[in-house]
């Protein structure tokens, strides 16, 4: 199967510093790749090749078998939505005007009741329907992220006219959500997944991690040095190799995968 991005070799470098080197990765339909690694690492440059925001200096990219630099603009948009880290929107936008953004990703205009039933579900999958007349602005941190998100679930859904091979890109989507939130953007991100979509998720937490990716990939400076099931990759070694600190992988009895815990606490209940 063609996998829906394909990267090879890729890397990101100034004429100071590399900042990407030699990653090789590929976004299968119905899998959540996950990417951990310390700040700096280079997850969010790394997203921001994979999306088009900024050209590879080393390797190449393709969705579905097309080089990423040959598809035009209203293609990719209907072919992928990216939630950045932070989404700062100086125009006093209301969040209903916001989400509708989202339209723009269907490569063509989607007006009407088609578009107006499309911003009402992603309003209400990103549980900000109640927020639809505030101004963007005026909305807390983790409102905004809400709304981002439903932005991004209103370009999936209009991107689906033409394109249902979907790529959802996420950088550090939970960061500023509280717990029921953050489970709820994860539970879509799975739903999506199960209907086909590819999805690429940066995470700070170890443990929403391990529950939510099929496949992990752990940088560090610039460089991949863990790729494959979280099982596989969340080692005591590795986590100290690359975070710096001694952490512990405990088992806990009937959860499906196991936690990740400071060493100190190990013997918690
Ligand atoms: N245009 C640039 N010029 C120079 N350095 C850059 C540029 N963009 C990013 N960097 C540096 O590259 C490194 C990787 O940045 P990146 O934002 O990809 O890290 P990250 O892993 O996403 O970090 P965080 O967890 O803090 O969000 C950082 O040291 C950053 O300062």
């Amino acid at each position: 199967m063609i996998p829906l991005v394909e990267a090879r070799g890729i890397g990101f470098a100034t004429r100071r510093t590399t900042i990407l080197d030699d990653i090789s990765l590929v976004l299968p339909p119905g899998r959540i790749t996950v990417v951990l690694g310390p700040n700096g690492a280079g997850k969010s440059t790394l997203l921001r090749l994979l999306v088009g925001e900024l050209a590879p200096t080393s390797g190449s990219i393709a969705y579905s078998g097309v080089p990423l630099r040959d598809l035009p603009h209203w293609q990719l948009a209907a072919k992928r939505a990216v939630l950045p880290q932070s989404g700062t929107l100086a125009f006093p936008f209301t969040v209903y005007e916001v989400v509708a953004l989202g339209l723009d990703g269907a490569g063509s205009p989607v007006a009407g009741r088609s578009a107006q039933a499309r911003i009402a579900t992603a309003l209400e999958q990103a549980d900000v329907a109640h927020l639809a007349e505030r101004q963007f602005p005026t909305l807390s941190g983790g409102e905004q992220q809400r709304v981002q998100f439903a932005r991004v679930l209103c370009q999936l859904a209009a991107g689906r006219i033409h394109e249902p091979r979907q790529v959802l890109f996420l950088d550090e989507p939970v960061s500023g959500l509280d717990l029921e939130h953050q489970i709820a953007v994860l539970e879509t991100a799975r739903r999506l997944a199960t209907e086909g979509a590819a999805v690429f998720a940066i995470l700070h937490d170890l443990n929403l991690a391990a529950a939510y990716a099929d496949e992990l990939i752990v940088l560090k400076s610039g460089r991949q040095v863990a790729h494959g099931p979280p099982a596989e990759v969340l080692t005591d070694r590795l986590l100290a190799e690359t975070f710096g600190v001694r952490l512990a992988i405990r088992a806990i009895p009937a959860a499906p995968m196991p936690f990740v815990l400071p060493q100190a606490r190990q013997s918690a209940p």
